[in-house]
């Protein structure tokens, strides 16, 4: 069975089709709605009392020219310095409510998150990736987190703001007034024009920046390869041709939009819009003989009139961001869980049995049929056969990575469809052979299997996988953290888990021998490791080479998904059949000049 990662996934499925369901943001959102509206309705107060001052300034400025008393205008600066400390307190009020809200969002959307990736089936991550978590547990909820503590409360204010603002103006002057709409109409239509054609280049965007990240993965995956047979230039090709093919899209995109996007930007910038109304009221004061003090609130307020072109532009960015985070954390929340025995089932014993047993991937090509299979208590079966002929399928089922499309697998008897997760894993477990390492001590990584080992036991587990001398020479012994500077090789990789899997003594184990150790040494090591984890159990091992289960109870050879062969070693080689062609096969030419034995 292959590590979770190391089978390249299918492409990402489609979007979830249109239910009819309310959409995906809303519903995320639901539990913090109330706040969050809270929120939003005090920054549409905090920025209409933001405006306040402005205005109050404006008539100061009025009744100053009309002489009017001291008196009269401590009124109003009182009512500037309250309306601003008011919009201060409603502002910060509004800032602390959404962050609260969207922190208990946070927190109950990555627990939700978390329950459910539990109780996924593991051959998800197979198929798809491990990418697909990070990206939801940290990426989109991130971006949901932009939405809602920050986006939300700077689209109310820009859209709020203005309206008490332009309300305000018509009352002193309707034509200026109207002149101040001018340049926000203009900035609408020119930046429409800009992003016209928006959707599909942001889908292109998308779609580049994907193929730099695949290619940059492929890069650093595949540049061992390349170099070592002297293509060092080959292995960077594709990650150059990704980001040129990105910085030409992008240059053409800003191209075509750059003179309409500056104009956008451009027309509704303070200095336009104020030149704009001093020099229309320029004209009003000097031919109509309007008061001077009246142009007063237009170069106050004015700019904020046109503000929201330039915060909408690029929040609407962040708003389409959040939604296509909320549709994949959907996606991600809605996939079918390992469904969970409604009766349960405790196995009697540990005799595992396949009847009948068939599965598709697809739904449509069966990669097991009619799969037939015993493994006795006590004894190793090892599965044997071609590549792509079907062993990891056939052997993920019993940790139900996968469930049958037809057939029963049985533990003592019950379906492992019938066992409870907790119950299932506890007997059946698993040695991958891409051995996955925590950042943590050696102890606590061998304590995976059983976190409430001792120390004593950690070590003697160690000592029968040939692990304690290597962990002995590790700078702090048990207590190396590995990934830190530290890291161990292959070989002792594999002897860790082979230590971790006695630690947590499953009385079933699920074996994919690894395809190359790094020395004959090591190899002799792993080996010996792998016979006292037999010891007493019931193994299901995944051959890649023949040589090393010569000695199993019982060989199954699996070949387009059918138990072709099936007995002991001598007895297949007698019969001269499938497993006899891959033995001459798999034989070393050493082997076969000595005429070495079968
Ligand atoms: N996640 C998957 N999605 C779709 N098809 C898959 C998936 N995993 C395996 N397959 C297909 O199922 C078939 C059996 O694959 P499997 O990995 O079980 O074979 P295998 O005998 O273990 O091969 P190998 O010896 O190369 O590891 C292959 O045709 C493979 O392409």
């Amino acid at each position: 069975m292959k590590s979770p990662t190391s089978r390249p996934g299918p492409e990402p499925a489609p979007p979830a089709p249109d239910t009819g369901a309310p959409p995906p943001l809303r519903t995320l959102a639901a539990p913090v709605r109330g706040r969050l509206a809270l929120a939003a309705g005090l920054q549409a107060v905090a920025a209409l009392a933001g405006v306040v001052p402005f205005i109050a300034v404006s008539l100061l400025a009025d009744r100053l020219t009309d002489g009017a008393s001291a008196d009269a205008l401590w009124p109003l600066v009182a009512l500037a310095c309250a309306a601003g400390l008011f919009a201060l307190v409603c502002g910060t009020a509004a800032g602390a409510l959404a962050h609260l809200a969207d922190n208990d969002l946070q927190l109950a959307l990555r627990r939700r998150l978390a329950r459910h990736i539990g109780r996924l089936p593991l051959g998800r991550f197979t198929e798809k990736g491990t990418g697909e978590i990070k990206q939801a547990v940290h990426d989109d909820v991130s971006a949901l987190h932009t939405l809602f503590a920050h986006t939300l409360l700077d689209v109310v204010a820009v859209l709020t703001a203005p309206v008490l603002a332009l309300a305000y103006l018509f009352t002193v002057d309707w034509r200026l007034a109207l002149l101040a709409v001018v340049p926000l109409a203009l900035g609408v239509l020119l930046f429409r024009r800009a992003m016209s054609g928006a959707a599909a280049q942001m889908a292109e965007f998308g779609a580049a920046i994907g193929r730099i990240s695949a290619a940059a993965v492929e890069f650093a995956a595949g540049i061992a390869v390349f170099k070592s047979f002297g293509r060092g230039r080959r292995a960077h090709e594709r990650f150059v041709r990704a980001t040129e093919g990105f910085a030409d899209f992008f240059s053409g995109w800003v191209r075509a939009t750059l003179v309409s996007s500056t104009a956008a930007v451009l027309v509704v910038t303070p200095a336009v819009v104020l030149l704009l109304l001093t020099l229309a009221g320029a004209v009003l004061v000097t031919r109509d003989g309007m008061p001077a003090a009246r142009l007063v609130p237009f170069l106050l307020l004015g700019p904020a009139v046109a503000a929201p072109m330039g915060v909408v532009g690029p929040r609407v960015q962040q708003i389409r961001a959040g939604q296509a985070a909320a549709v994949r954390l959907t996606e991600l929340l809605r996939a079918p869980t390992l469904p969970e025995p409604a009766d349960p089932v405790l196995p009697d014993g540990h005799h595992v049995s396949m009847r009948g047993v068939s599965f598709s991937y697809d739904g449509r090509t069966d990669v097991l049929s009619g799969v037939d299979l015993d493994l006795v208590p006590g004894t190793v079966t090892a599965l044997v056969g071609p590549s792509g002929s079907g062993k990891s399928t056939l052997a993920s089922l019993l940790p139900r990575f996968h469930d049958v499309t037809a057939g029963t697998v049985t533990l003592g008897g019950a379906d492992v469809r019938d066992i409870p997760a907790t119950e299932l894993y506890r007997r059946v477990g698993f040695v991958l052979q891409d051995v996955r390492l925590l950042r943590a001590s050696v102890a606590d990584n061998i304590r995976l299997g059983r976190p409430d080992a001792t120390d004593e036991e950690v070590e003697r587990c160690a000592r029968a996988a040939h692990l304690h001398d290597r962990v002995l020479a590790l700078p702090d012994g048990y207590a190396t953290v590995l990934g830190s500077g530290v890291a161990l090789s292959g070989g002792e990789a594999q002897r860790l888990s082979i230590a971790r899997a006695l630690l947590a003594d499953a009385p079933v184990l699920v074996l994919d021998e690894a395809t190359a150790y790094a020395d004959p040494h090591s190899e002799a090591l792993i080996q010996d490791a792998l016979s006292a984890l037999a010891a007493g159990r019931t193994l299901l091992v995944i051959a890649h080479r023949l040589s090393t289960i010569r000695s199993a109870d019982r060989i199954v050879v699996l070949e387009d998904g059918r138990v072709t062969e099936q007995g002991r070693h001598d007895d297949l080689l007698a019969a001269g059949g499938r497993y006899a062609a891959l033995w001459d096969a798999q034989r070393s030419p050493d082997d076969v000049r000595e005429g070495s034995t079968r």
